[in-house]
C-alpha cells in the first residue's frame, strides 16, 4: 500500500474522529515518514483535497451506494471520499485508485465492507466525471446548486451570498466558492527590523509591503521562518495588523494592546512595529496555551511584549481609557479562511455565528472602553459573514452614539498597500480571496471621540 495513501487516510480519520486539524497533522505525518517530495506532494492533495470536496463526494458515493451516507460506516466512507477525490478529480490511473482503496478499507472494516468498496468503486469508474457531475447537480438550481457543486454547505453559501450581495457583487459568488477549494500559496511576513522581503528568495506580495508569496517548498526549511525574524502569515492578516499600526503617525511611548492574540501572528507584527517606532504592545489571550503560543511567537523581541490570560471581555473594567491602540481580532467562525482549513466548512455550524456574534459585541465593547478617547481600535475578522462583521460594528456603533466614529479604513490601507485594493464603498475593508487572493478578512478601524 502507498504510504501517500495511508498517511492521507489516518489524518481524515483523525479529522473525524478526534477533531484533529488536518494543516497541523498533516505536515507532522509527512515528516515522520520522510516521503519524497513527490509522494508528500500526493499525499497532500489526497486529504485536502478530500476533505474540502466531501460534501459532493457523498453525493455521488450515495448514488452509486443506492443508499444515504449516514449508513455507510464512518471509516470506510472514509476511504470511499479518498478514492472517489483521486478518481474524480485527480489524474489517478482507475486500477490503482481501486485497488488500493480496497486495501485500504481491508484495515478499517470488515470482508463485506471491503466487497462494497470494491463494488461502490466499481460503479463509480463506470462514468466519467463529467456524467456523475450531471447526475449529481440533477434538478437542483440555485444555492442549492451551487452548494453541491463547489462543496460547500448550503448555510455558508447563503452567507456569502449575503455578504457579496452588500457590496453589489452578486455575481461573484461562483468565483469565491471557487477560489475555497484552491489551495493558496504560502504567504510570509518579513517582520520589519528584523528581516527583508528579499531576504526571503520568494516573490513580494502585491499588497502587503512586508509580504511575500513562496512558488513552493517549506516555508520551515528558510532560515529567517526558523529564526522567528520572518513567519508565515496570510497577507490580509498582515494588512489588518498594519491598518492599526499605521492608522496614524506612532507617538512614541503610546501603549497599545492586542487583545486576542493566540497563537500570536498579528501580535509578532504590532511588537516589530511598536519597537520601531517607540510604542509599548502588551498581547492578551484568554486561553493559556494559545497564550504560550504567543509567548513563542514574542520570543524574538527582547524586551519580550507582557502576554497576558485576561477575559478580553473584562479589559474596559479593568483598564478603563489605557490604550492609544487595541487591536481585536475576534474568535469567529472562520468562515474567510476556508481554502485554508479544509475540513472547517463541515465543522461550522448556524448556531456557532449567533455564540460568537455575542462575543464578538463585548468584546468590542470591552475594547471601546479601554481605548483612550483619541485612540485608535481595529475591529477584525476573518469571516466576511454580516453578523460577524458589519453587524457587530453597528451594533457598537448605536450602543456608543456620538462617542465613536468610523475611520475611513480603505483610505488607511490605501496608504499603506503597494496595488490598489480595489474596496466597495463604505469605510470597512472586506478582502476576499478571489478578488485579493487574501483570506476573507474584515477589517474596520473605529476612534473614541
Ligand atoms: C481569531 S483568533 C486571534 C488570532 C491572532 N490575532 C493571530 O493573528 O494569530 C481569536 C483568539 O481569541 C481568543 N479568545 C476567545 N475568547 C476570548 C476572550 N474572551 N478574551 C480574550 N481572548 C479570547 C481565542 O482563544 C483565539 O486565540
Amino acid at each position: 500500500m502507498q504510504p501517500a495513501r495511508r498517511i492521507a487516510l489516518d489524518v481524515i480519520l483523525a479529522v473525524r474522529e478526534s477533531d484533529a486539524y488536518a494543516n497541523l497533522l498533516l505536515p507532522v505525518r509527512l515528516q515522520r515518514a520522510k516521503l519524497s517530495t513527490a509522494d508528500a506532494g500526493f499525499a497532500t492533495e489526497l486529504t485536502y483535497g478530500t476533505l474540502r470536496r466531501q460534501g459532493y463526494y457523498d453525493a455521488v458515493i450515495a448514488l452509486a451506494a443506492g443508499r444515504t451516507v449516514d449508513r455507510i460506516d464512518a471509516p470506510i466512507l472514509d476511504v470511499l471520499r479518498l478514492a472517489c477525490h483521486q478518481l474524480l478529480s485527480m489524474r489517478t490511473a482507475q486500477h490503482a485508485a481501486v485497488d488500493e482503496s480496497v486495501q485500504l478499507a481491508k484495515t478499517v472494516g470488515s470482508n463485506s465492507a471491503t466487497g462494497f468498496v470494491n463494488g461502490v468503486l466499481r460503479t463509480i469508474t463506470r462514468s466519467t466525471a463529467d456524467e456523475w457531475r450531471k447526475r449529481v447537480l440533477g434538478d437542483l438550481d440555485g444555492d442549492a446548486r451551487l452548494a453541491a457543486e463547489f462543496s460547500h454547505p448550503l448555510w455558508i453559501v447563503r452567507a456569502f451570498k449575503a455578504a457579496l450581495a452588500a457590496e453589489g457583487r452578486d455575481s461573484e459568488l461562483e468565483n469565491l466558492l471557487e477560489a475555497d477549494n484552491v489551495a493558496p500559496r504560502v504567504s510570509l511576513v518579513a517582520l520589519p527590523g528584523f528581516s527583508t522581503v528579499e531576504e526571503l528568495d520568494a516573490y513580494p506580495s502585491p499588497f502587503s509591503p512586508v509580504g511575500a508569496t513562496l512558488d513552493g517548498g517549506d516555508p520551515l526549511q528558510l532560515e529567517p521562518v526558523r529564526a522567528g525574524r520572518a513567519r508565515v502569515q496570510d497577507e490580509g492578516s498582515q494588512l489588518a495588523a498594519l491598518a492599526l499600526s499605521r492608522a496614524r503617525p506612532v507617538v512614541a511611548g503610546e501603549t497599545w494592546l492586542d487583545l486576542c492574540a493566540g497563537p500570536g501572528g498579528k501580535s509578532a507584527l504590532l511588537a516589530a512595529e511598536a519597537r520601531a517606532s517607540g510604542a509599548v504592545l502588551t498581547a492578551n489571550e484568554l486561553v493559556p496555551a494559545r497564550a504560550e503560543l504567543v509567548r513563542k511567537a514574542l520570543a524574538v523581541f527582547d524586551p519580550a511584549p507582557e502576554v497576558w490570560e485576561l477575559d478580553g471581555t473584562t479589559i474596559g473594567d479593568s483598564h478603563p481609557d489605557a490604550f492609544d491602540r487595541i487591536l481585536i481580532d475576534a474568535p469567529c467562525t472562520g468562515l474567510g479562511a476556508l481554502r485554508r482549513r479544509p475540513e472547517a466548512r463541515w465543522r461550522k455550524v448556524p448556531r456557532d455565528v449567533a455564540h460568537l456574534s455575542g462575543l464578538q459585541s463585548n468584546l468590542l465593547d470591552a475594547g471601546l472602553k479601554a481605548l483612550k478617547p483619541g485612540g485608535v481600535l481595529a475591529y477584525v475578522t476573518c469571516s466576511p459573514h454580516l453578523a460577524e462583521t458589519k453587524v457587530i460594528v453597528e451594533g457598537a456603533l448605536k450602543k456608543w452614539g456620538a462617542a465613536v466614529e468610523r475611520i475611513d479604513t480603505p483610505a488607511v490601507l490605501s496608504t499603506v498597500t503597494g496595488e490598489p485594493l480595489d474596496l466597495g464603498d463604505g469605510q470597512h475593508v472586506q478582502l476576499w480571496p478571489h478578488r485579493h487572493s487574501t483570506d476573507a478578512m474584515f477589517i474596520q478601524l473605529l476612534t473614541k471621540v
